[in-house]
């Protein structure tokens, strides 16, 4: 039945703004004009349905877009458009991902366990085996940042198989570990398989993808190339990386580059409006489709950027709190500076002997 499934992911893309610097970024910010911004999606339309208890694979080569959709299904950051419905807590384990680097290892799984809705004493009742399964000695006691990416994954994946989530996000977690330490992460892993849990499990590793994965996605430059059973996908991946490795270094840099450009010049509402028209073609009778698809697109996303309105009000409200604090230095009253605003340049406070601001 279409309604079983755990996770559902429709019509979704990722788009970044590629500022060189913070200050391009803030001058963009309140640039009443809008100079284009070179702009990448990481996603370009992901559609896929995740069913209760299902082991999904995330294969595709580095900057495919695999962390960015395992991030947006666990909530650590938004969609652009399209629509996420987890049914489930989710616990995502990526190297150090949500450790707090100036926290000590205890710190971080108090913290991170408060963050998944446990409560104190649920904790101090978890803790020998979140600690005994990290197996990281004495460096629990000091603080994330001088972890080694393999100590942040023990903890890391400790962390988020004892909080008991519905749902388990795996992001490479397994490919920096040791080997008795990936040992112990698979045979958990098989644990949670059988205790019927729902993992996505993003991988390198095709043989760990083999081992564990029932179905495979994989995304390919932001667009989901196919999914379907493990040994078919990741057959085709395979050829794939055999052909891609046989091209010659010039070709290998040209599909690249026109794979990425492909990515910048993503124009998402000709997408859009593809989504409307395959609609209409599957469904004729179905009414009002455009405006379906554009509640189904922008519904449940809050837009990161601000219209030319609210920049206009952000501007006001920085510039009238400007005013109040120069209008208090100067030493006059808010009345004054409003009928004669060159009083302003004449500041009447001192500071006398004391140290206080004397008008
Ligand atoms: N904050 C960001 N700003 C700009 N671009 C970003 C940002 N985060 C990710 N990207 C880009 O999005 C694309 C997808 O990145 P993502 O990390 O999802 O790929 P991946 O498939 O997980 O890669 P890998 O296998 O190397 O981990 C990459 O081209 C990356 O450079």
């Amino acid at each position: 039945m279409a309604t079983d499934y755990k996770i559902m992911v429709q019509n979704v893309t990722k788009e970044y703004d590629l500022f060189k610097t913070q200050s391009e970024k803030l001058r963009a910010f309140f640039a009443l004009n809008r100079k284009p911004v070179p702009h990448f999606w990481s996603l370009m339309g992901i559609s896929l349905k995740i069913m209760p208890g299902e082991t999904l694979g995330l294969i595709g080569v580095n900057g495919s877009g695999k962390s960015t959709l395992s991030n947006i299904i666990s909530g650590i950051i938004p969609q652009t458009t399209g629509y996420v419905d987890v049914r489930g807590d989710t616990s995502i384990i990526a190297i150090g991902a949500g450790l707090r680097g100036n926290l000590t290892g205890l710190e971080n799984i108090r913290l991170k366990a408060l963050m998944q809705g446990l409560t104190n004493e649920e904790i101090d009742g978890l803790m020998d085996d979140i600690v005994s399964f990290a197996d990281i000695g004495d460096f629990l006691y000091q603080p994330v940042k001088s972890y080694s990416s393999g100590m942040k994954s023990r903890l890391g994946f400790s962390i988020a198989v004892h909080v008991n989530p519905d749902i388990l996000i795996i992001d490479e977690a397994l490919s920096v570990g040791d080997d008795t330490f990936y040992q112990k992460c698979v045979d958990k892993i098989a644990e949670f398989k059988t205790e019927g849990k729902t993992i996505i499990f993003v991988s390198h590793s095709l043989k760990q993808i083999e081992m564990l994965c029932d179905r495979v996605a994989w995304i390919h430059y932001g667009n989901l190339k196919e999914l379907g059973d493990t040994e078919t996908v990741v057959k085709d991946y395979r050829a794939f990386v055999k052909w891609f490795k046989d091209l010659t270094k010039k070709e290998k840099k040209q599909f690249q580059l026109k794979m990425k450009e492909a990515q910048k010049a993503f124009d998402i509402d000709a997408y859009q409006a593809s989504v409307v028209e395959d609609r209409k073609q599957q469904n004729p009778a179905e009414q009002n489709v455009a405006a379906k698809v554009k509640k189904e697109f922008y519904g449940s996303v809050i837009s990161e950027k601000m219209s030319l309105g609210s920049r206009l009000l952000t501007l006001l409200v920085l510039l009238l709190l400007a005013l109040t604090c120069w209008t208090n230095v100067s030493g006059h009253s808010l009345s004054e500076v409003v009928s004669n605003p060159s009083s302003l340049v004449h500041i009447t406070s001192h500071v006398d002997h004391t140290g206080s601001l004397r008008k």
